[in-house]
């Protein structure tokens, strides 16, 4: 065993997954190549480091480290070295020399004691130097954390997001219940929290192992979109993700539910289990949609006529459920509008906004996803945003059901009318965040496509509404001529209603490439996105969205992104790269936001790059081109709509993927110029015709199926969808003691 010290000049290789990192060391004035797992390291920094050399086949003699701290360096030199290499936000090299000119070797111990010196420098202002301070020690703690997480397998960029959250609690939980891991740090499954627990010596049975073994499997359920879990169906799910006994579960489910971290209920004669945050989501909600749901007193003759006047002068004649549609939501405090695509839902929302507006009443719009605000902007010609941008969404944690809006029931929303669009993918979280600032005396419309698949998050919220009977709800379901001329829209239709369409004639919107194997199918796709349709769609490549059921498998998003980011945006000497856990991201790449961050800041800058718009949040779904990735200050900048940019920090990463392909899933609510669908074969519950009409309604000019026919017809004959567990129809039915009003023939 040999030992080195030195500086660490420059850092070859890091992986920030398990920390293997190759560095140069400048020992006594010559270079040495180091190779070892040193999670946590930056340039500049001076290290004592253990190990021997070998010699490497390629790369011929290096020093292998077996352990190494990190030292203080002593010498001016490496001082500033260390301070100059961007370890510590906010310095740079210019400030680091300032520094140790002033303080030279004594520069590390006044940082640690007296950081207040620091303001003597120019340039430092006292809080600045309370920064460096507090860099400075964070830097250390942090290091400290990841050796000992270190111990348990535990990974540097998991190490990092534990420290973040943890701080020095970390040491507790880590000994006490690591199973909170699983809980709070996005990444960490039960799996590995479950390791980490064995390793920290907690037994099979332990009552923490169960406990969270329960609530992980419900919030599991929740991943999946239910609001809960029958019985009998959470204690399999328990007892095989912890390899235990059933019987041992059902006393756990128990304290559980003293505890009130659990209800259990009984639902259509079974015994259902939920997470208690949402049983009293879908109560809470159910109980505002009923305060909501006021008559008003509107003079029956007048609205017609009203109605009549409006048709005049819009150069329309509403269709008789268009007009019921206008009448209802005049009258009722909460109304629902469904349809197909081309059934007129934008035109009624057009109509009604017009009546309010001859009323006089504020009204509001919003939709749930960015591209969907634009568009209903675009069709009514009234300013509308999303969701979390009505509600005022402020500082906030990362986790959605946490979510902090300024608008809420202290401080609702000051408007008489809410016209929401989308509705299908409102989940039942953001569903209980909008009511809350919607005050009683507001109306409420909530606008939708119920054949579409349910919101990405838990619950089933257009759907329960309207299957609760409670509500008024007025279906659109005459296609309008010129909708009748888009083959998209017709196939949609013919889909929805369980019919073959026509895929040996051949549209301009819409038609089959018929490929039977995998390597066709993608060379196929290729040939669209980069020459074929760009032209006849009037988009460019990175506009034309593949669209597929899976993630996995050879036609699935994660393989088809690889293929994909290889064809239409290869390597090149002036694209820089960065590795990370899932692949490799390059400046070009197409990715999308795979989690809704509510505090990540986005800018907007001129042609100058001065900055003329700023704000927080970036949403699950949400696409982006990569501009920049700066290795030195380990950021990516992502491009998203309306110029919107976004740095992420190297450790970040994982909040970003590739989006050449996206699962249809997360396609929901974006619409895309052209959209390919790649079909083959796959899982009968998937494949099904929920799905299919999803995908094709994404699309508004073209829609191009590479694949079988067969499978496309077994599609639209498959109606089993996969089931989503969620009560709130049965709430809203206790609530309102099961009332029905009269419905809207
Ligand atoms: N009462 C009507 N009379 C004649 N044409 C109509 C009527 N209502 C709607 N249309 C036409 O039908 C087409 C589809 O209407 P609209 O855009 O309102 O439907 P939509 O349900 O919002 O469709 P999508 O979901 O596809 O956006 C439009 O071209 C519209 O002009």
């Amino acid at each position: 065993m040999e030992e080195l010290q030195g500086l660490v000049e420059h850092i070859v290789y890091h992986n920030d997954g398990n920390g293997y990192t190759v560095l140069n060391l400048m020992c006594q004035g010559s270079e040495v190549v180091c190779v070892g797992t040193m999670p946590v390291i930056s340039e500049g920094e001076y290290i004592k480091a253990q190990g021997s050399y070998v010699e490497h086949m390629t790369y011929g003699q290096q020093f292998k480290i077996d352990t190494f701290s990190v030292e203080i360096p002593e010498d001016a030199y490496s001082v500033e070295r260390y301070l100059a290499s961007g370890a510590i936000k906010g310095v740079g090299p210019k400030m680091a020399h300032k520094i140790v000119s002033k303080f030279k070797e004594d520069t590390f111990r006044i940082i640690e004691e007296e950081p207040e010196r620091l303001a003597e420098i120019k340039g430092i202002s006292e809080r600045k130097a309370q920064e460096i301070f507090e860099q400075f020690h964070d830097k250390q703690d942090m290091r400290q954390a990841t050796m000992f997480l270190a111990k348990f397998g535990i990974s540097s960029t998991y190490a990092i997001k534990i420290y973040n959250e943890y701080g020095s609690r970390l040491y507790d939980i880590i000994r006490e219940n690591p199973y909170r891991l699983a809980e709070d740090i996005t990444g960490i499954g039960f799996k590995l929290a479950d390791e980490i627990a064995h390793r920290a010596g907690i037994g099979q049975n332990s009552d923490y192992r169960i406990r969270s073994g329960i609530i992980y499997a419900l919030a599991q359920g929740t991943l999946s979109g239910h609001t809960y879990l029958p019985k009998d169906i959470l204690v399999a799910r328990t007892s095989e993700l912890l390899d235990i006994d059933p019987s041992l579960i059902d006393k756990h489910l128990m304290d559980l539910s003293i505890d009130k971290k659990i209800m259990v209920r009984e639902m259509d004669g079974e015994v259902v289990v939920y997470a208690s945050s949402y049983y009293y989501l879908e109560l809470n909600v159910a109980r505002m949609l009923k305060n909501l749901n006021m008559t008003y007193d509107v003079e029956d003759l007048s609205l017609p006529e009203v109605i009549r006047r409006i048709e005049m002068q819009e150069g329309i004649a509403l269709d008789d459920m268009q007009r019921m549609a206008v009448m209802e939501a005049v009258r009722h405090g909460v109304l629902v509008i469904t349809g197909g695509p081309g059934t007129g839902k934008t035109t009624t929302i057009n109509a009604m906004i017009k009546y309010f507006e001859y009323e006089n009443l504020e009204i509001r719009l919003a939709a749930p996803t960015g591209r969907a605000a634009k568009r209903m902007t675009e069709a009514t010609g009234y300013e509308a945003s999303t969701i979390h941008r009505l509600l005022e969404l402020s500082g906030a944690p990362e986790d959605q059901a946490l979510a902090r809006f300024e608008r809420n029931e202290q401080n609702p929303l000051e408007a008489d009318v809410i016209i929401i669009d989308e509705m299908s993918m409102v989940d039942i979280n953001l569903m209980n965040s909008l009511l809350k600032a919607v005050m009683p005396g507001t109306r409420l419309i909530l606008v939708g496509d119920v054949n579409q698949l349910p919101s990405v998050g838990p619950g089933n919220v257009l759907k329960d509404i309207i299957n609760s009977h409670c509500f008024n709800v007025v279906r659109l379901t005459k296609i309008f001529r010129q909708a009748l001329e888009s083959a998209i829209v017709t196939n949609a239709h013919k889909i929805n209603d369980g019919i073959p369409i026509d895929l040996a004639h051949k549209t301009r919107d819409f038609f089959c490439m018929k490929r039977y194997d995998t390597p066709s199918i993608i060379g196929v796709m290729i040939a669209l996105i980069r020459d074929k349709l760009p032209p006849n769609v009037g988009a460019a490549p990175y506009e034309i969205q593949v669209l597929t059921p899976m993630r996995k498998g050879e036609l699935g998003v994660e393989r088809l992104n690889v293929i994909l980011q290889q064809y239409l945006n290869p390597p090149s000497s002036d694209k820089r790269e960065r590795e990370h856990r899932q692949g490799l991201f390059r400046e070009g790449d197409k990715v999308m936001q795979i989690k809704n961050n509510y505090q990540i800041e986005w800018e907007v800058t001129d042609k100058y790059n001065i900055p003329v718009d700023k704000g927080v949040g970036v949403f699950n779904g949400d696409t982006g081109i990569i501009k920049e990735i700066n290795t030195f200050a380990e950021l990516l900048t992502v491009e998203f709509d309306e110029g919107r940019k976004v740095s992420y920090p190297f450790s970040q990463l994982d909040e970003l993927e590739l989006a050449y392909a996206v699962t249809i899933h997360k396609s929901q609510g974006s619409e895309y110029p052209a959209v390919i669908l790649p079909l083959l074969s796959g899982p009968r519950m998937l494949f099904n015709r929920n799905l299919l009409y999803t995908a094709v309604t994404r699309a508004k000019r073209c829609v191009v199926i590479v694949g079988s026919e067969e499978t496309v017809e077994r599609m639209i004959g498959n109606v089993s969808e996969q089931k989503r567990y969620t009560g709130l129809c049965q709430r809203i039915g206790e609530v309102m003691g099961m009332k029905q009003p009269a419905q809207p023939s």
